[in-house]
């Protein structure tokens, strides 16, 4: 510090002047309000040197607001300080495209920045969004294809980024994009992977792995220390990644706790003593959270701890935000406040964990299932140089620091490398769960059907495929002859397809399914993917048992039959076929969901919305062996469907699907290049129960084999669907609860097993007696 000449008056003086300056509070306002006052002040305030000072001496930066939405949803910032201090939403627009197959996901900030990933695995990100600079990675591994991956929907890509900045009293905040390290875990049903970047040597570590017992949740690693934690869906516990030591292990839960849903349970850094705790967020009558920390005893034995300090939430909030059976939903978490960000019915809440004390983000938010990440950074809009990077910072490799634009992305790897790189699509081979059916069974123990089906001398079906008589295929009367309605998708798309659209109508309303035409699918394709499954299923049994989900013994995933363990060239072959296949039948499915929406008089993408744009689709095979007593067994058992909607392409030659209408069975024919679109239970419970899923079955044939391929569009997992409040009025009242899409998921197969729905097995159902007064007639049509 210079020497004063005493005769100065405090504020004349440079150095106090600054030092006064320095005290000024961190809100992005401060310092441009009081660089107004002269010149000299604005020069003060502006030098870097200064603005250094000024975030070493505050610390914490202050919170600016949070990156709002949820993995495969777009994510905007929703600032949440008050006039002055408000920084528009557009300042951190986040520059990724959530376009077509090139998604990506913001997946948190920490230390002033952000971390966004390709749902693909195709890159990954490290953004600072007060400067805009960012460093694209490619992933550097791909899952091992031993664990059985054929889709990277079961295998996620949890980031995570911290600034390792060492110096004495460094403010993070003021990173500026180094140096830092940049954590990739991957994980999958069976697996972890971990790899670290760092940006000091521009280099990644080795590859570390380790067996899991399940996925873990879509949520931030919480960093304890040098350690990242992960809490596992149900009972697995936590994945830890210690990034010093470079090691992956798994640690226990606390055993009372079940991790049903990733709203409910998060991983804490308490503030008194810096150790894992975990919040669990109680939905009985009275809502509570509760609290557990991770304790070591002088023995040296560490484990969990229930604290004293359970948070009554009605003794804070009033008891007038919680209704029905979710009453909050814990959406996002502080780690360096220690605050858990909350969303209810009237609003969205941070409250402390020690203090219990909580602010209000925002009343206008409804209770909504999407992620906050908060973003902490010292702000000082309009400084000019305030809000640039430091020379250092800008001088490094401008390859690698450089606006952003898709060009100067690293090209995307191809497409054929290593692991396949289809994000969404699973493929299933047919039915688990309850009395066999006579279709090809996955991960049942036991001869497989096709197996069965193919002994010599077979007179009759083993007696564990035969039905009770009052539920054989042919116990009710003959199959009505009744027209399954036809669809024309090209007409419906025309400006003038209001006859189609009232085909459309009448087809949901009287049958929930219909056929679609014109949906611009070329012949010779479709004949290929229906040959390529025949093919496949008269593969050699060791050899579909290769690409089997099951292995050692245990069944491990959702994707059986098509895996990317592909040997032959012909495998290959079909498995482009299979991606070209979704590519296009995806585009149907949107086509119909337009529609679908547009006899709501709806805007067209309200079905689209409301699933995500991160929608599942699940392919399924099924092959229906010749079955020598076709009338006393079921090819499939009659059922709903769990999808939004599916898509179903059948057998050219050989018909046995069979939809209840009106208590009848009735055929549907056999529909040469033509789809059959099917209403799930997931379209009945965003429609309020204006479209209904239709109860089907397959029956089986004495000499011909059948098969078919079914996909189903399925809403994002982790999404609350229920009925939008546009379906919803005085005169037709909720139909469903909301209910997150996986615990329908997860419920599907119990309630198949029974023959239920999904729906009344859950009990998401709210009145069934109203269900049905309203009828399709009575929602304004603009067609
Ligand atoms: O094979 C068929 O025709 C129908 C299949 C089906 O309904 C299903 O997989 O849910
Ligand atoms: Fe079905």
């Amino acid at each position: 510090m210079s020497r004063r000449r005493s005769s100065l008056a405090p504020l004349d003086d440079d150095d106090l002047l600054g030092e006064i300056l320095l005290r000024l509070p961190p809100q992005p306002s401060s310092l441009p309000r009081a660089s107004l006052v002269c010149a000299r002040w604005r020069s003060v305030l502006s030098d870097p040197q200064f603005l250094g000072r000024f975030r070493k001496r505050h610390g914490k930066p202050p919170l600016l607001g949070f990156f709002t939405g949820d993995v495969g949803r777009r994510h905007v910032f929703t600032p949440v300080l008050g006039s002055p201090d408000r920084i528009p939403a557009a300042r951190f627009s986040v520059p990724w495209s959530r376009k077509g197959y090139d998604r990506w996901d913001f997946r948190g900030c920490r230390h002033g920045l952000a971390v966004l990933v390709n749902d693909r695995g195709r890159g990954v990100v490290v953004w600072d969004p007060l400067t805009g600079q960012h460093r694209h990675h490619r992933v550097p591994f791909s899952p091992n294809p031993r664990y059985g991956i054929i889709c990277q929907s079961s295998w996620q890509w949890h980031p995570a980024v911290m600034c390792t900045n060492a110096e004495h009293g460094h403010a993070h905040g003021d990173c500026f994009l180094s140096p830092f390290k940049l954590v990739l875990m991957c994980n999958g049903p069976t697996h972890a992977f971990a790899c670290v970047y760092n940006s000091v040597s521009g280099a990644w570590g080795n590859i570390i792995s380790t067996a899991t017992p399940t996925n873990i949740l879509s949520r931030p690693g919480i960093l304890v220390g040098n350690a990242l934690h992960w809490l596992f869906r149900g009972g697995g516990g936590v994945l830890v990644f210690d990034t010093e030591k470079q090691s992956l292990g798994v640690i226990d839960k606390p055993a009372e706790i079940n991790v049903t849903d990733c709203w409910c349970c998060q991983l804490l850094r308490t503030g008194d003593d810096g150790n894992l705790g975990l919040a669990v967020l109680s939905k009985d009558s009275k809502p509570s959270i509760q609290l557990w920390k991770r304790q070591s005893h002088s023995s040296g034995v560490v484990e969990w701890v229930l604290l004293q300090k359970t948070i009554q939430l009605e003794g804070l909030f009033g008891s007038g935000m919680f209704s029905a059976s979710i009453n909050a939903l814990m959406v996002g978490y502080d780690e360096d406040s220690n605050e858990i960000v909350l969303s209810t019915y009237v609003g969205v809440f941070i409250l402390q964990i020690e203090s219990k004390l909580f602010r209000t983000v925002s009343k206008r938010l409804p209770l909504d299932d999407k992620m906050f990440y908060p973003y902490k950074n010292f702000y000082t809009a309009d400084l000019g140089e305030g809000n640039s990077p430091p020379s250092s910072a800008r001088s490094s490799s401008s390859s690698e620091l450089s606006p952003i634009n898709a060009q100067n992305r690293e090209p995307l790897p191809p497409v054929n490398s290593g692991t396949r790189e289809e994000g969404r699509l699973c493929a299933l081979a047919s039915t688990a769960g309850g009395m066999p059916s006579w279709s090809q069974e996955r991960g049942v123990t036991g001869k497989l059907v096709q197996v069965v089906a193919a002994e010599d001398g077979l007179l009759a079906p083993p007696s564990r495929y035969v039905l009770r008589e009052e539920n054989r295929p042919t116990a009710g009367a003959e199959p009505a002859k009744l027209t399954i309605p036809i669809v024309d998708l090209s007409l419906l798309a025309k400006p003038n397809g209001v006859e189609e659209a009232a085909k459309l109508r009448s087809a949901l309303q009287s049958w929930g399914l219909f056929v679609v035409t014109g949906h611009g699918m070329p012949k010779e394709f479709l004949d290929e993917i229906l040959d390529a499954t025949r093919k496949f299923f008269h593969l050699p049994l060791e050899e579909k048992q290769r690409c089997s989900n099951v292995i050692d013994g245990a069944m491990f995933q959702n994707e059986g039959y098509g895996t990317d363990r592909i040997d032959s060239d012909e495998q290959i072959l079909d498995w482009e076929l299979l991606h070209e296949y979704t590519i296009q039948i995806g585009q149907v499915t949107m086509d119909v969901l337009k529609a679908m929406a547009k006899l709501l008089d709806q805007k067209e993408d309200f079905f689209i919305d409301m699933v995500g744009e991160r929608f599942k689709s699940y392919a399924r095979f099924t092959y229906y062996p010749p079955c020598p007593r076709p009338d006393l067994v079921n090819g499939l058992k009659p059922h709903t469907d769990n999808s939004v909607i599916t898509l179903l392409l059948l057998d050219k030659d050989v018909g046995g699907l069979q939809v209840l209408k009106d208590g009848h069975w009735v055929d549907v024919p056999v529909l040469g290049h033509d789809l059959l679109v099917v209403v799930g239970e997931g379209m009945e419970i965003v429609s309020n129960a204006v479209f209904k899923a239709p109860w089907h079955r397959v029956v089986t044939s004495v000499d011909k084999e059948r098969v078919s391929l079914a996909t189903f569009y399925q809403p994002e997992p982790q999404r609350i669907i229920g009925p939008p409040g546009a379906l919803v009025h005085e005169k037709r009242p909720a139909m469903f609860k909301k209910c997150l899409v996986q615990t329908l998921a997860d419920g599907y197969w119990d309630a198949f097993a029974v023959g239920e729905r999904t729906v009344d097995f859950l009990n998401v159902r709210i009145d069934a007696e109203a269900d049905g007064k309203l009828e399709l007639e009575s929602v304004a049509t603009n067609s």
